[in-house]
């Protein structure tokens, strides 16, 4: 997309509870219209119930902005930077009253979110299109987004940086053990979506160079999907980085599944895998003996919210330590300086200041906006939102 003189920077995230009394309602936005069972709602609020009642998420947001803005201010770059979120307070709709209010037109969006689905990037657009709509401000204020940064070797480095890390310290507690030849393997997580989503989530089909890594034909098997191909492809590029990992078996599994069981999402979740693998691994004859150690690396999430810090080092740390497996959770990119510094510099190729648009991995650089109806969802009463950054957005881009 040309490059704009964007006068206001959001970061748009998803928001969580900051005390008890805000768990249930906070719960009822997340899911609202949504068909998520009752059972599902009073499981996900007990992980919130035994932190307090807060979200990580807050503070991990608040720390990611005072971070964004020491690196805009060190290069020079004056544009304020707001925070609005989905489902709490800062709201999105509250946040865009006070941009407009203090005089600015042209708005630049950075999600807490790297990868293609509904949930991940159409929904962060819906939030702006139905924001600009119910405070009446389509026309009057216009609203971008950055492109999905999955591939952005900003991204990519923090989790190379701790996967060599988690590496070597599971490595030394295994040698502790007396099994400094234990198996190991990596665990790419990442959050599951609704196979429909997952196949709806961008152009199709898979790049060839990732075809023939995985051996997968479009459509078929786990990768087959853009999502999920996304995260081979990323979980491809930390392994590039950490020689250390040569030899040692990986793969990419999902967690954290919502929904009404009868509606198919991405699989395996990571606690199954775990444990098929374990049992594989026992058999008689195996190749490389019994399973020692699992790594996971959280390549789906940007920073250590409810849904890494409840279901990974949780419940997944207790299905690896229940079968007696050593366990290691590296970290995500949260305020790490290659993270904060790639995204400042995507802000920087959008405002024409920086050529070129860095990636790595075979997809490149993802789009600045979005294709006719990207990751498109039907409401229950039939209707499609709006949204912004597409090229069929209905409201938020006077100049189109
Ligand atoms: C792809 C994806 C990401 C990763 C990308 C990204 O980071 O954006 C993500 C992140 C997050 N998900 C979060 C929390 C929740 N997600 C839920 C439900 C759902 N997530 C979905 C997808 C994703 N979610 C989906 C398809 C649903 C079903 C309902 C729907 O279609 O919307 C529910 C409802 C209860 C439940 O069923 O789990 C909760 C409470 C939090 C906050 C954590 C905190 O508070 O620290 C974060 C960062
Ligand atoms: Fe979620």
């Amino acid at each position: 997309m040309a490059p704009k003189a964007y006068d206001a920077l959001l970061l748009a995230s998803f928001g969580g509870p900051e005390g008890q009394d805000d768990v249930i309602p906070f719960l009822r936005n997340v899911t609202a219209g949504r068909g998520i069972p009752d059972e599902r709602l009073e499981e996900v609020a007990t992980h919130y119930r035994a932190n307090g009642g807060v979200s990580p998420i807050n503070a991990q947001n608040r720390a990611l902005m005072a971070a964004l803005e020491a690196e805009l201010a060190a290069r020079g770059i004056e544009i304020p930077l707001y925070w609005g979120n989905r489902n709490w307070a800062p709201y999105i709709p509250e946040t865009l009253e006070q941009i407009h209010a203090d005089g600015h037109r042209r708005l630049l969006t950075v999600a807490t979110s790297a990868y293609s689905s509904y949930s991940s990037c159409r929904q962060y657009r819906e939030d702006l299109g139905m924001a600009l709509r119910s405070t009446g401000l389509e026309g009057r204020l216009e609203a971008d987004k950055i492109r999905q940064y999955f591939n952005h070797p900003g991204f990519v480095e923090p989790f190379a940086e701790g996967l060599r890390a988690g590496l070597a310290e599971i490595r030394a507690e295994l040698a502790g053990a007396g099994n400094p030849e234990g198996r190991l393997h990596v665990f790419f997580a990442t959050h599951s979506i609704p196979t429909s989503d997952a196949e709806a989530a961008g152009p199709r089909p898979l790049a060839a160079e990732l075809q023939e890594q995985t051996g997968l034909a479009p459509g078929e098997g786990n990768g087959a999907d853009v999502y999920s191909a996304q995260h081979l492809d990323v979980a491809e590029q930390i392994l590039q980085l950490v020689p250390e990992a040569a030899g040692v078996d990986w793969s990419l599994v999902y967690q954290s599944r919502s929904g009404a069981p009868h509606v198919p999402w991405l699989e395996p979740d990571i606690n199954d895998a775990i444990e098929e693998l374990a049992a594989e691994t026992r058999t008689e004859g195996n190749d490389g003996g019994a399973l020692a150690g699992v790594v996971v690396v959280p390549l789906g999430f940007v920073s250590d919210h409810m849904e890494v810090v409840w279901d990974l080092d949780t419940e997944a740390k207790e299905t690896a330590e229940n079968l007696g497996l050593a366990f290691r959770r590296t970290p995500t990119p949260g305020t790490h300086p290659a993270f904060i510094s790639g995204l400042v510099d995507i802000v920087e190729e959008r405002l024409g200041r920086r050529p070129g648009r860095a990636a790595v991995g075979c997809f490149g650089a993802w789009n600045d906006v979005c294709a006719p109806n990207c990751c498109v969802k039907v409401m229950r009463d039939g209707t499609v939102r709006p949204t912004v950054a597409a090229f069929d957005a209905e409201v938020g881009a006077p100049t189109r």
